[in-house]
Protein backbone atom coordinates (compact mmCIF):
# COMPACT_ATOMS: atom_id res chain seq x y z
CA UNK A 1 0.00 0.00 0.00
CA UNK A 2 1.26 3.47 -1.28
CA UNK A 3 2.25 6.16 0.91
CA UNK A 4 -0.95 8.58 -0.02
CA UNK A 5 -3.06 5.59 1.57
CA UNK A 6 -1.29 5.38 4.83
CA UNK A 7 -1.30 9.48 5.52
CA UNK A 8 -5.27 8.82 4.49
CA UNK A 9 -5.50 5.86 6.96
CA UNK A 10 -3.69 7.93 9.92
CA UNK A 11 -5.92 11.20 8.87
CA UNK A 12 -9.04 9.15 9.15
CA UNK A 13 -7.71 7.41 12.77
CA UNK A 14 -7.17 11.01 13.91
CA UNK A 15 -10.65 12.14 12.80
CA UNK A 16 -12.16 8.88 15.04
CA UNK A 17 -9.42 9.86 18.02
CA UNK A 18 -9.95 13.46 18.10
CA UNK A 19 -6.57 14.67 16.95
CA UNK A 20 -6.14 16.88 14.12
CA UNK A 21 -3.39 15.62 12.13
CA UNK A 22 -2.07 18.61 9.31
CA UNK A 23 0.01 17.46 6.69
CA UNK A 24 3.34 18.58 8.21
CA UNK A 25 2.16 16.13 10.88
CA UNK A 26 1.18 13.19 8.04
CA UNK A 27 4.63 13.29 6.69
CA UNK A 28 6.10 13.59 10.02
CA UNK A 29 4.29 10.21 11.17
CA UNK A 30 5.79 8.89 7.65
CA UNK A 31 9.14 9.40 7.77
CA UNK A 32 8.95 8.18 10.97
CA UNK A 33 7.81 4.70 9.83
CA UNK A 34 10.18 5.14 7.04
CA UNK A 35 13.47 4.97 9.14
CA UNK A 36 11.71 2.35 11.38
CA UNK A 37 11.32 0.47 8.76
CA UNK A 38 14.88 0.80 7.77
CA UNK A 39 16.69 0.62 11.20
CA UNK A 40 14.67 -2.52 12.17
CA UNK A 41 16.62 -4.65 9.01
CA UNK A 42 19.44 -4.06 10.84
CA UNK A 43 19.04 -3.41 14.73
CA UNK A 44 16.39 -5.55 14.94
CA UNK A 45 14.23 -2.29 17.19
CA UNK A 46 10.68 -3.92 16.63
CA UNK A 47 9.11 -7.26 16.37
CA UNK A 48 6.88 -6.15 13.41
CA UNK A 49 8.30 -5.73 10.01
CA UNK A 50 5.63 -5.24 8.15
CA UNK A 51 4.94 -1.84 7.45
CA UNK A 52 0.91 -2.56 7.26
CA UNK A 53 1.28 -3.79 10.87
CA UNK A 54 3.35 -1.24 12.29
CA UNK A 55 0.82 1.23 10.95
CA UNK A 56 -1.70 0.45 12.87
CA UNK A 57 -0.02 -1.38 15.72
CA UNK A 58 2.76 0.90 16.31
CA UNK A 59 1.06 4.52 14.86
CA UNK A 60 -2.38 4.30 15.22
CA UNK A 61 -2.22 3.00 18.72
CA UNK A 62 0.18 5.58 19.75
CA UNK A 63 -2.09 8.25 18.23
CA UNK A 64 -4.80 6.42 20.52
CA UNK A 65 -2.88 8.15 23.78
CA UNK A 66 -2.47 11.96 22.35
CA UNK A 67 -5.84 13.21 22.94
CA UNK A 68 -6.74 11.42 26.26
CA UNK A 69 -2.95 13.10 27.94
CA UNK A 70 -4.41 16.13 26.02
CA UNK A 71 -6.94 16.31 28.10
CA UNK A 72 -5.33 16.15 31.38
CA UNK A 73 -2.92 18.60 30.72
CA UNK A 74 -5.48 21.34 29.33
CA UNK A 75 -7.95 20.56 32.70
CA UNK A 76 -4.61 21.52 34.77
CA UNK A 77 -3.88 24.73 32.20
CA UNK A 78 -0.65 23.62 31.92
CA UNK A 79 0.32 23.93 27.91
CA UNK A 80 4.13 23.29 28.18
CA UNK A 81 4.43 20.28 29.61
CA UNK A 82 7.33 17.29 30.00
CA UNK A 83 6.61 14.20 29.34
CA UNK A 84 8.60 10.70 29.60
CA UNK A 85 7.89 7.62 27.97
CA UNK A 86 9.63 4.85 30.06
CA UNK A 87 10.69 1.87 28.99
CA UNK A 88 10.09 3.56 25.01
CA UNK A 89 11.47 0.79 23.07
CA UNK A 90 11.82 2.45 19.18
CA UNK A 91 10.06 5.59 20.50
CA UNK A 92 6.61 4.35 21.06
CA UNK A 93 4.46 6.05 22.15
CA UNK A 94 7.22 8.98 22.95
CA UNK A 95 8.22 9.79 19.44
CA UNK A 96 4.25 10.41 18.31
CA UNK A 97 3.90 12.70 20.94
CA UNK A 98 6.49 14.60 20.03
CA UNK A 99 5.06 14.70 16.70
CA UNK A 100 1.87 15.36 17.89
CA UNK A 101 2.64 18.41 20.35
CA UNK A 102 5.75 20.44 19.49
CA UNK A 103 5.00 22.18 22.56
CA UNK A 104 5.17 19.33 24.89
CA UNK A 105 8.90 18.11 25.91
CA UNK A 106 9.24 14.70 25.56
CA UNK A 107 11.50 12.68 27.00
CA UNK A 108 12.23 8.98 25.60
CA UNK A 109 13.63 6.15 28.69
CA UNK A 110 14.80 3.11 27.14
CA UNK A 111 17.49 0.61 28.97
CA UNK A 112 18.80 -0.68 25.25
CA UNK A 113 21.20 2.10 23.62
CA UNK A 114 20.16 0.65 20.31
CA UNK A 115 16.66 1.98 20.84
CA UNK A 116 17.92 5.32 22.06
CA UNK A 117 20.30 5.65 19.06
CA UNK A 118 17.12 5.11 16.98
CA UNK A 119 15.11 7.83 18.88
CA UNK A 120 17.84 10.81 18.50
CA UNK A 121 18.24 9.74 15.20
CA UNK A 122 14.51 10.59 14.67
CA UNK A 123 15.31 13.46 16.59
CA UNK A 124 17.35 14.44 14.19
CA UNK A 125 16.19 13.85 10.81
CA UNK A 126 13.16 15.22 12.13
CA UNK A 127 14.31 17.99 13.09
CA UNK A 128 12.19 17.23 16.58
CA UNK A 129 13.81 19.78 19.28
CA UNK A 130 11.19 18.50 21.57
CA UNK A 131 12.22 14.72 21.64
CA UNK A 132 15.11 13.66 23.91
CA UNK A 133 16.60 10.52 24.22
CA UNK A 134 17.98 8.86 27.45
CA UNK A 135 20.15 5.47 27.18
CA UNK A 136 19.16 5.13 31.09
CA UNK A 137 17.66 2.30 33.72
CA UNK A 138 14.73 4.42 34.53
CA UNK A 139 15.30 3.52 38.15
CA UNK A 140 18.75 5.36 38.13
CA UNK A 141 18.17 8.27 36.12
CA UNK A 142 17.71 11.62 38.02
CA UNK A 143 14.18 12.85 38.04
CA UNK A 144 12.62 14.52 35.67
CA UNK A 145 9.96 16.15 37.19
CA UNK A 146 7.45 15.31 34.16
CA UNK A 147 3.93 15.98 34.74
CA UNK A 148 3.02 12.79 32.69
CA UNK A 149 5.31 9.75 32.57
CA UNK A 150 3.44 7.04 30.48
CA UNK A 151 4.54 3.72 29.24
CA UNK A 152 3.64 1.02 26.76
CA UNK A 153 4.28 -3.14 27.09
CA UNK A 154 6.96 -2.07 29.86
CA UNK A 155 5.96 -3.89 33.54
CA UNK A 156 3.21 -4.97 35.46
CA UNK A 157 1.72 -1.78 36.98
CA UNK A 158 3.45 -2.12 40.70
CA UNK A 159 6.21 -2.23 38.61
CA UNK A 160 5.92 0.63 36.50
CA UNK A 161 4.90 2.70 39.86
CA UNK A 162 8.10 2.08 41.78
CA UNK A 163 10.80 2.27 39.01
CA UNK A 164 9.01 5.23 37.33
CA UNK A 165 6.95 7.30 40.09
CA UNK A 166 9.92 9.49 40.91
CA UNK A 167 9.88 11.06 37.72
CA UNK A 168 6.56 12.08 38.37
CA UNK A 169 6.02 15.92 39.69
CA UNK A 170 3.69 16.26 42.49
CA UNK A 171 0.15 16.32 41.45
CA UNK A 172 1.50 14.60 38.10
CA UNK A 173 0.48 11.37 36.87
CA UNK A 174 1.75 7.59 35.99
CA UNK A 175 -0.23 6.61 32.60
CA UNK A 176 0.21 2.78 31.74
CA UNK A 177 -1.37 1.84 28.10
CA UNK A 178 -2.89 -1.65 28.52
CA UNK A 179 -4.85 -4.21 26.82
CA UNK A 180 -7.85 -5.28 28.64
CA UNK A 181 -8.18 -3.82 32.26
CA UNK A 182 -5.53 -5.29 34.52
CA UNK A 183 -7.86 -6.40 37.61
CA UNK A 184 -4.50 -7.84 39.17
CA UNK A 185 -2.19 -5.73 38.38
CA UNK A 186 -4.53 -3.31 40.22
CA UNK A 187 -4.69 -5.32 43.55
CA UNK A 188 -1.03 -5.31 43.46
CA UNK A 189 -0.48 -2.04 42.69
CA UNK A 190 -2.49 -1.20 45.99
CA UNK A 191 -0.62 -3.63 48.27
CA UNK A 192 2.38 -2.41 47.00
CA UNK A 193 2.73 1.13 46.36
CA UNK A 194 1.39 4.64 47.36
CA UNK A 195 -0.10 5.09 44.29
CA UNK A 196 -3.74 4.40 43.83
CA UNK A 197 -5.49 4.58 40.13
CA UNK A 198 -8.00 7.13 39.56
CA UNK A 199 -9.62 6.27 36.56
CA UNK A 200 -9.36 3.95 33.46
CA UNK A 201 -10.56 4.82 30.17
CA UNK A 202 -11.26 2.32 27.62
CA UNK A 203 -9.77 3.31 24.30
CA UNK A 204 -11.91 2.33 21.10
CA UNK A 205 -8.23 2.21 18.42
CA UNK A 206 -9.66 2.13 15.03
CA UNK A 207 -7.86 -0.31 12.32
CA UNK A 208 -6.74 -2.33 15.66
CA UNK A 209 -9.17 -5.57 16.71
CA UNK A 210 -7.89 -5.59 19.93
CA UNK A 211 -8.83 -4.44 23.60
CA UNK A 212 -7.00 -1.09 24.83
CA UNK A 213 -7.53 1.04 28.11
CA UNK A 214 -5.12 3.65 29.68
CA UNK A 215 -5.07 3.44 33.27
CA UNK A 216 -4.63 6.50 35.23
CA UNK A 217 -2.53 6.64 38.34
CA UNK A 218 -1.67 9.79 41.19
CA UNK A 219 0.13 9.23 44.27
CA UNK A 220 -2.09 8.69 47.46
CA UNK A 221 -2.84 11.75 48.71
CA UNK A 222 -2.93 13.80 46.19
CA UNK A 223 -6.26 12.10 44.83
C1 LIG B 1 8.28 -4.51 25.27
S1 LIG B 1 9.31 -3.14 25.06
C2 LIG B 1 8.12 -1.85 24.71
C3 LIG B 1 8.68 -0.78 23.83
C4 LIG B 1 7.69 0.31 23.42
N1 LIG B 1 7.16 1.04 24.56
C5 LIG B 1 6.56 -0.26 22.59
O1 LIG B 1 5.42 -0.25 23.05
O2 LIG B 1 6.83 -0.70 21.46
C6 LIG B 1 9.87 -2.72 26.71
C7 LIG B 1 11.07 -1.84 26.72
O3 LIG B 1 11.38 -1.50 28.08
C8 LIG B 1 12.80 -1.39 28.20
N2 LIG B 1 13.13 -1.52 29.63
C9 LIG B 1 12.94 -2.60 30.43
N3 LIG B 1 13.34 -2.33 31.70
C10 LIG B 1 13.78 -1.04 31.70
C11 LIG B 1 14.30 -0.17 32.71
N4 LIG B 1 14.44 -0.58 33.97
N5 LIG B 1 14.63 1.10 32.37
C12 LIG B 1 14.49 1.52 31.09
N6 LIG B 1 14.00 0.73 30.10
C13 LIG B 1 13.65 -0.52 30.39
C14 LIG B 1 13.33 -2.50 27.31
O4 LIG B 1 14.65 -2.26 26.89
C15 LIG B 1 12.33 -2.46 26.14
O5 LIG B 1 12.80 -1.67 25.08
Amino acid sequence: MGREQFGLRLQQAGQVLGVEIDPPKIDALLAYLDQLQRWNKTYNLTALRDPEQMLVQHLIDSLSVVKPIANILYKNTVLESTIADVGSGAGLPGVVLAIMHPNWEVHCIDAVEKKMAFVRQVSSVLRLRNLHAHHQRVESMQPLEADIVVSRAFASLADFATLAGRHVATDGHLVAMKGREPEEEAELLRQNTSWRITHIETLPVPELNAQRCLVWMSRQGSL
